[in-house]
């Protein structure tokens, strides 16, 4: 019967019904295995995001744009919230809707509480220890734990480093009051403050006086931009792994030279504080004099080295300087832009400070608009626009799809910030919307994400508020702003790890 259904030339070759039946069925049996495994295989792991294709070999590196968080918002719109590309040999995801942000941050918080550290980190002194670049983990933990506890949680704020804050507040209007009707470059003023107040609270000095103020200052600016900027580079070292050992481009042998410049200034205050550890009285407290007691203290039971105290002077450096002093910078710009809101805010810092009073950090919970602005300013500008990007530690589904472990995710804050269907006129900056609103700076919502989420958040947030807030009141409250060309200043970016004005703010 089943020869009759087989054509002549198999029926030619004399085979037996029964094996011929063995055979067709051993084959259909091997082809419904196969189905089932590749459904299988299927199940347990659903597709990449989708995305736009790219070449053999370098993926969609050559369509790149320079602004790669205002690209990535530009493929949402064809792709939509989370998509995928590759990029060399590293599959990048971008995710820039609130809820798959939460997926990432919240839901999948352990799987991605690693930054993908690129290759210009590692090559720095410190690379692989410091808290920015650590892998989640008991030494990650322990680096955080001791700067928010030591130097920059809430509690160590108000019960330190008061005065110091107090007082480069008062040199940097000392010093533009003395440039009063000259235009003055805002960004350099804003960021050799953070700069100062930071290493007075780290080792008690500044790294410029008054009369090195463009000298010594200027030079520490250009490490640190250099150092900033070298990490934000797009490095062939990250994208194809497999060349790493060449560094092509020269980004590793830089950063080793960037770094071995802090390193030597770090080497020579640590010598300097050990030579005078004796004669030290008991008053002169700061962070550096705090870790070297917490390495000497062999009960306190912490693993900390020499190593860990440099790199965390370096962490609290660059995460804690450019980032505000750049916030800064958009929200005097914003400000100035709209003479209105301006007006309204130095006549909210008058009532509660009188006009010729000063600012005191014990103004600053009076000031409820001047908080809405600044909410609103990193609504617009967040500074790291991408957050710092994740690592999956395992393989995992975000919304359903494949995210391969050890890909790069990028959370685009950016443009959820700008989303239209979560803002109202999502473009225009009005403080107003952020009065006796729900969002802070805590990560919770979604939609709103300046310092992150979850475990990675910025540990540096009460910090960046409170100096955020006592250096614009201050400004707003001594001087009348306009800028120089009497224009409306522009908002364009400078892309890096940090998104700077790409034009320095020129006021008068
Ligand atoms: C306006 C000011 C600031 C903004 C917008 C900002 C933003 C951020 C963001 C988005 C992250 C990454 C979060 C993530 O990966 O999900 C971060 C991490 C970090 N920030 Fe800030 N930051 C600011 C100020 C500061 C200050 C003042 C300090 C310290 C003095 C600081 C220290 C750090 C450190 C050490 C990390 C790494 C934390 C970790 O990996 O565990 N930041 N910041």
């Amino acid at each position: 019967m089943l020869s009759v259904l087989l054509p002549c030339w198999w029926r030619s070759i004399h085979i037996d019904e029964l094996t011929l039946f063995l055979f067709i069925l051993g084959i259909f049996v091997i082809l419904v295995a196969l189905l089932t495994t590749v459904s299988a295989a299927r199940k347990r792991h659903p597709p990449l995001p989708p995305g736009p294709g790219g070449l053999p070999l370098v993926g969609h590196l050559p369509f790149l744009d320079r602004s790669i968080h205002t690209y990535f918002t530009g493929l949402a719109r064809t792709y939509g919230p989370i998509l995928s590309l590759r990029l060399g040999q590293k599959v990048c995801v971008v995710v820039s809707s609130p809820s798959f942000a939460k997926e990432v941050l919240k839901d999948n918080n352990h799987t991605f509480a690693n930054h993908d550290v690129p290759a210009a980190a590692k090559a720095g002194v410190y690379g692989g220890i410091s808290m920015l670049w650590s892998p989640y983990g008991p030494e990650w933990r322990m680096l955080r734990k001791i700067a928010i506890h030591q130097l920059i949680g809430a509690a160590a704020l108000d019960s330190t480093y008061y005065g110091v804050r107090r007082r480069e507040v008062r040199r940097m209007m000392g010093h533009i009051y003395g440039r009063m009707g000259s235009p003055i470059n805002m960004g350099e003023h804003l960021l050799l403050t953070m700069v100062n107040v930071m290493t007075s609270m780290l080792w008690s000095s500044t790294v410029a006086g008054e009369a090195e103020w463009d000298g010594v200052g200027a030079e520490f600016r250009r490490w640190m931009t250099e150092y900033t900027a070298l990490l934000g580079t797009p490095n062939v070292s990250d994208l194809f792994p497999c060349l790493g050992r060449f560094d092509l481009q020269g980004v590793e042998r830089r950063m080793r030279e960037c770094s071995r410049r802090f390193d030597k200034m770090f080497d020579d205050i640590i010598d300097q504080r050990l030579k005078l550890k004796d004669e030290r009285k008991e008053d002169t407290k700061d962070f550096l004099q705090a870790l070297l007691e917490m390495i000497d203290d062999r009960a306190a039971k912490t693993a900390l080295t020499m190593s860990h105290v440099k790199a965390l002077l370096l962490d609290m450096i660059v995460g804690g300087t450019d980032t505000a002093a750049t916030a800064m910078e958009y929200a005097m710009a914003e400000m100035i832009n709209r003479p209105e809101i301006m007006e309204n805010l130095r006549r909210e810092t008058e009532s509660v400070v009188g006009k010729d009073n000063v600012i005191e950090e014990s103004h600053l919970h009076k000031l409820p608009y001047l908080l809405a602005a600044v909410k609103e300013s990193l609504r617009l500008h967040p500074p790291a626009p991408l957050l710092v990007p994740h690592r999956p530690s395992k393989l995992c589904t975000v919304g359903g799809y494949t995210i391969p472990e050890g890909s790069r995710m990028f959370v685009n804050v950016w443009s959820i910030h700008r989303d239209p269907s979560i803002w109202e006129e999502p473009l225009q900056f009005m403080p107003e919307r952020f009065v006796d609103s729900k969002y802070d700076f805590g990560g919770n919502d979604f939609t709103y994400l300046p310092f992150g989420s979850g475990r990675r958040i910025c540990p540096g947030t009460a910090m960046a508020e409170r100096l955020m807030m006592l250096i614009l009141a201050s400004l707003l409250h001594s001087f009348d702003w306009k800028t120089a060309e009497g224009q409306n200043l522009d908002f364009e970016e400078e892309p890096g790890i940090v998104v700077r004005k790409k034009r320095p703010c020129k006021k008068t």
